[in-house]
């Protein structure tokens, strides 16, 4: 079967640029372009020139993009030629390949929020779209609030879309500007529209108010469309725009789709996916969503045991596509609802081999089971888990041993006559024969104690120097008296390699405490300083279970 090409556009840089707490800078702006780019996206949106100095000098140079690169604005205004309108001036000076007017296209709103005539603001689609035309444009019109536009006075919706495609509009977007329109609507309603300007022509730009907006433009798809807009990571105004993230796998994995119809993302560039999304929220410092599909951390994370034991024997019981394909990975968690398969598989991950008959694994399944019910959570904190495993198959020594340690936090006036608040910790600890005192001052009560327990390790310094504590999280639970307290600490060495403890105590530095002591014997026990210890443990000192 002959496959339609399908054009994506990505708006990211546009619309994504209108999500609340974006903002991008100009070599953001550059960074992004050159990821949708090499992932193999049609139009780069890149923003809208003359509305802000960073949007006029990204469109003042050549980007060196292969995708059409694309400057948005409104049509010219009423009451002016094109020729006389600063705002499409703008547009048609900017270094772009493709010029995108936005009009309106809903009679009331034309009346209401531009305060004139239905005429006047076909004049200025007509217009607007020649003279970009007229310039070697290729010119496209966002027909903002199409749907809504077209249940309120469809052939005023239709004389919009006609205009510009009559004046040489290449794409005619219908715009699902509100994000309240439905999937049943979008297909009924392109599907008419389709019978007045032709489909290649036609794109779909839909928002999420809904949470519709992948099946709007999956629906546009269906009826005809050929151009659908959407951003990275469903970025967009309010609940975002129609996910490029989620629409790219569907559209090459799903035959319902890949078999009719052909798009510029390549199966081996989907394999970046992944890697893509996450780039974008790095640059954005925004926290990954773990459940976006596809690419989010837990969009292939199988927790329940039951679930695990089938992924093992075939990964496609509880998976829709293989994760490899958009270059995320399988993960089977280790937590209270967990079975031996999960167990088995984590181990098998962090190079522990086990017998799936060892007794011991029966062992360590109760263990993980009664930390988990004491608040310990193993699923996000992988070396509390490997020190578990591992201190049950009695493979852990005792590296060092914790005599005491105290903290002090201080709030006082200091010499300068400043409010201030000083933390400091002293740690008593044994290493083999030998006993050593340290203490540090810290920004903080933890920064203190964690200081002065990495300051003087013995013969094990040099294993800890490279540690870097990247991140801490508190999580209180159980509320009132009782309280509980888990913290996660995640730290890093110079070869790159992050992992997370574990500590629970009704006391927040006692917690902080037990996952310290667990990242540092991790990073021993990973640096092989296992060799150097002196008891092969574990001792009725050090055993935690
Ligand atoms: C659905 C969408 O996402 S459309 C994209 C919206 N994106 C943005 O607005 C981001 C960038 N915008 C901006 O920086 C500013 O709004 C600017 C520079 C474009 C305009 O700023 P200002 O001139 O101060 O106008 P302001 O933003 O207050 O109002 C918009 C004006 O454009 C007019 N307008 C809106 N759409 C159109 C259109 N398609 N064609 C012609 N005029 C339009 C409005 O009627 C209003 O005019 P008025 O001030 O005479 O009432
Ligand atoms: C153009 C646009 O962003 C919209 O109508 O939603």
């Amino acid at each position: 079967m002959t496959r339609s090409r399908l054009y994506l556009f990505d708006t990211t840089l546009r619309d994504g640029a209108q999500t609340t707490g974006v903002d991008f800078s100009l070599p953001d702006k550059r960074a992004i372009a050159h990821l949708l780019d090499d992932l193999g996206i049609d139009y780069i949106e890149g923003g809208y020139p003359g509305a802000n100095p960073l949007d006029t000098e990204f469109f003042s140079a050549d980007n060196g993009l292969r995708a059409r690169f694309t400057a948005f604005g409104m049509t010219k205004r009423a009451g002016r030629s094109a020729a006389n309108d600063p705002g499409v001036a703008g547009l048609l000076d900017a270094r772009a390949d493709a010029v995108c007017f936005v009009a309106k296209s809903w009679d009331h709103q034309v009346r209401l929020a531009l305060g004139i005539g239905l005429d006047d603001n076909l004049e200025s689609i007509r217009d607007s779209v020649a003279a970009a035309a007229a310039r070697g444009r290729e010119v496209l019109l966002d027909c903002e609030h199409f749907f809504d536009g077209y249940k309120a006075n469809p052939a005023y919706a239709l004389a919009c879309a006609r205009a510009a495609f009559e004046a040489g509009a290449r794409w005619v977007v219908l715009c699902d500007t509100n994000g309240g329109t439905l999937p049943h609507e979008v297909e009924r309603i392109v599907g008419e529209v389709a019978q007045a300007i032709p489909g290649d022509n036609l794109g779909i730009h839909a928002h999420n108010d809904t949470e519709q907006a992948v099946a709007n433009s999956l629906a546009a798809l269906r009826a005809g469309v050929r151009q659908i807009q959407g951003t990275l990571n469903g970025l967009g105004e309010r609940c975002g725009n129609a996910n490029l993230t989620s629409l790219i796998p569907t559209l090459l994995l799903k035959p319902a789709y890949a078999d009719r119809f052909e798009i510029g993302v390549t199966t081996e560039k989907l394999q970046t996916l992944t890697r893509v999304s996450r780039q974008l929220d790095e640059l954005l410092n925004r926290t990954p969503d773990h459940h976006a599909p596809y690419v989010g951390s837990s969009a292939f994370a199988t927790k329940a045991g039951i679930h695990a034991s089938a992924v093992v024997k075939d990964p496609a019981t509880y998976e829709h596509v293989p994760p490899e394909s958009v270059g995320n990975r399988r993960k089977l968690l280790v937590s209270d609802q967990a079975g031996r398969s999960n167990i088995l598989a984590e181990l098998e991950r962090l190079g522990v081999g086990v017998d799936r008959d060892d007794p011991r694994l029966g062992r360590l399944l109760g263990a993980l089971k009664d930390k988990e019910a004491q608040g310990y959570a193993y699923e996000g904190a992988d070396a509390s888990f490997f020190l578990l495993a591992k201190r049950i198959l009695g493979t852990v020594p005792e590296f060092f041993f914790v005599e005491r340690f105290s903290v002090n936090v201080e709030r006082r006036w200091n010499a300068r006559g400043e409010l201030a608040s000083y933390s400091e910790a002293i740690v008593k600890v044994k290493v083999g024969e030998e006993d050593l005192i340290s203490a540090a001052e810290g920004n903080g009560p933890v920064n203190a104690l964690d200081t002065a327990l990495r300051k003087d390790l013995g013969k094990y310094q040099s294993y800890i120097e490279d540690l870097k504590l990247v991140d801490y999280k508190v999580r209180i639970f159980q509320g009132g008296t009782d309280a509980v307290t888990r913290v996660l600490i995640e730290f890093q060495d110079a070869a790159g390699e992050r992992w997370t403890t574990v500590g629970v105590s009704a006391n927040i530095i006692d917690a902080s405490f037990q996952a310290l002591t667990d990242s540092i014997t991790y990073k021993l026990l990973k640096a092989g300083a296992d060799s150097m210890s002196v008891l092969p443990g574990p001792t009725a000192r050090s055993a935690r279970l």
